[in-house]
């Protein structure tokens, strides 16, 4: 299976995503500069945290520009697999490949903390490897994490399950407190329809080894090997 890792200008989590993939999971992943426009060869591209284009105008709003995006649209059409982790998710959000919106955090502060998160949802490339209600720790660092959607997107998503990770308490409650940005219901993570494209706020590639403090970021990255692994040996 082949990685390919999108780097925009101002991108800062690139390098930790390639990390995990190539180190950590011994898998074969190349960088993607975001001026190419081929995503040939590839099976599933991540788009990274950071600060693509400064976060001008609205984080996301000019990176989803970028010549590379035509190619992500399609590739993601096609049914290839895209994860989208902090400022990617806000790209795909502003590119139209994610339902809703990202606004500034209610508190108005970057918020850098580690957050619990309930699995709503193990039945996708992403999330096999834990279980439904599942409490995971994975850490956020933006300033832009305030998901919203308008209340039929919002319904849409709850019947068709797309709502992925929600944040929570570490005994997996859904309660204010345990929001760190004011996101509608809690939602720290949603997929599309197609089940291809994730986009999660938290990192799950700053905690995938112990000497970080957790691997429960690890296994959102192994999920999408053994997914593609088992679709191989199914002959798809
Ligand atoms: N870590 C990140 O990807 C940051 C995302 C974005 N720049 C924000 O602050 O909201």
């Amino acid at each position: 299976m082949k990685f390919g890792v999108i780097v925009f200008p101002g991108s800062n989590c690139d390098q930790d995503v390639y990390y995990v993939l190539r180190t950590v999971l011994d898998q074969s992943v190349e960088y993607i500069w975001h001026a190419e426009t081929s995503l040939k060869g590839y099976d599933c591209v991540v788009l990274p945290g950071g600060f693509s284009y400064g976060d001008y105008l609205r984080a996301g709003a000019i990176a989803r520009f970028a010549p590379i995006m035509s190619a992500v649209v399609e590739f993601a059409q096609k049914g290839g697999l895209v994860l989208g982790i902090c400022n990617g998710f806000q790209i795909l959000l502003e590119a139209g490949l994610l339902p809703g919106a990202m606004q500034r955090n209610n508190c108005l502060q970057f918020r850098c903390q580690d957050t619990y998160l309930r699995v709503e949802n193990n039945a996708t490339p992403f999330t096999n490897r834990f279980r439904r209600g599942q409490v995971i720790k994975i850490p956020i660092a933006h300033n832009e994490g305030n998901y919203y959607a308008d209340p039929e997107t919002l319904c849409r998503l709850k019947e068709r399950g797309q709502v992925v990770f929600r944040y929570c308490t570490p005994e997996g409650e859904i309660t204010l407190k345990a929001n760190p940005n004011g996101s509608l219901e809690n939602i720290a993570g949603i997929i599309n329809e197609e089940g291809n494209v994730l986009g999660l706020m938290p990192h799950p590639e700053r905690c995938a080894e112990e000497i970080l403090g957790g691997t429960d970021g690890r296994e959102l990255f192994a999920s999408i090997i053994d997914w593609w692994t088992g679709r191989r040996s199914e002959g798809a």
